[in-house]
């Protein structure tokens, strides 16, 4: 399905981000990118559908190698690609329903883009992914009046109506909440799943990643140093990719945003208690 066979990117500056970096993917399969700051996540992420230009190597996606690619097969072949991102990218003064609309900009021609008139298979497909996603009640409202886990529901939507080969998530909780992260990840995850489509999700939240990935694939450096299950993330595993000092850091972090959650949970519990017993 995807195809990454030893791609390497070297920026201008001398930087070697990513060093002959393989793998494959298969249908359905979501993938969770980990790594530290700096290992290549972003770049790697960029590089499949071309923001960056690689250096070297193939990426292949259903047998069409995409580093090839000339600029108007790019245009067509990034429309079989959906992107969602940390910041949603949509249009704030637009509704929900124009937003998602715009994920079928890449196939409708420009006069028509620019009437914003779309087929009515287009809009029913919109109305059936806003349903999937829990926003059937929100269609009319405009983008700036909604959560950041509702404006991550419309990204997701977005990337949908146009009827992705390929997903490509960069960060997608990390303006959010832990309650919306996970259930903004889980949607990612189950939707993948009933449509056998392929994602790869950079994220930070290696905790969250292990949650809801089938497999992660760990950078450190440019290179691959890890690539497995997630219950193969072991001690081992995540000390190779963070190095000792930084993966006890996170997971001290980790411990600790667990105990305030389930402090949180008791205080709560307590209150609700405390307020059944005055009623
Ligand atoms: N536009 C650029 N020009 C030069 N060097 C760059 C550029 N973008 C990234 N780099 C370098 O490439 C390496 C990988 O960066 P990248 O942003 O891909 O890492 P990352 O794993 O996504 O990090 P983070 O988790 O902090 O976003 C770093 O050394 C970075 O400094």
């Amino acid at each position: 399905m995807l195809s990454i066979e030893a791609l390497t990117k070297r920026y201008k500056t001398g930087d070697l981000a990513l060093k002959e970096v393989s793998f494959s993917i298969e249908r359905g399969q979501v993938v969770g990118l980990i790594g530290p700051s700096g290992a290549g996540k972003s770049t790697l992420i960029r590089c499949i559908n071309r923001l960056v230009e690689p250096t070297a190597g193939a990426i292949r996606l259903s047998d069409v190698d995409i580093s090839k690619l000339g600029r108007t097969q790019l245009k067509t072949m990034r429309r079989r690609i959906g992107m969602i991102y940390q910041e949603y990218a949509l249009v704030e003064r637009l509704t929900v329903m124009e937003n998602v609309l715009s994920g079928r900009l890449g196939y409708v021609s420009f006069w028509r883009s620019l009437a914003r008139r779309y087929a009515q298979k287009d809009v029913d497909k919109a109305f059936g992914l806003l349903e999937r996603v829990g926003l059937s009640d929100h269609v009319d409202k405009r983008a700036d009046e909604l959560s950041g886990g509702q404006r991550q529901r419309v990204g997701i939507a977005r990337a949908l109506e146009q009827d992705p080969e390929l997903l490509l998530v960069d960060e997608p909780t990390a303006s959010l909440d832990p309650k919306t992260s996970r259930q903004i990840m889980r949607l990612i995850c189950e939707i993948c799943r009933e449509r056998d489509l392929p994602a790869i999700i950079n994220i930070h939240d290696v905790m969250l990643a292990q949650m809801f990935v089938d497999r992660v694939i760990g950078l450190t450096a440019g290179e691959v140093v890890f690539d497995g299950p997630p219950a193969e993330l072991d001690h081992a595993a995540l000390t190779r990719i963070y190095g000792e000092e930084d993966w006890r850091e996170m997971r001290k972090a980790a411990d600790e945003a667990a105990q305030d959650a389930s402090d949180a949970a008791a205080f709560k519990a307590a209150e609700e208690e405390r307020m059944a017993g005055t009623v």
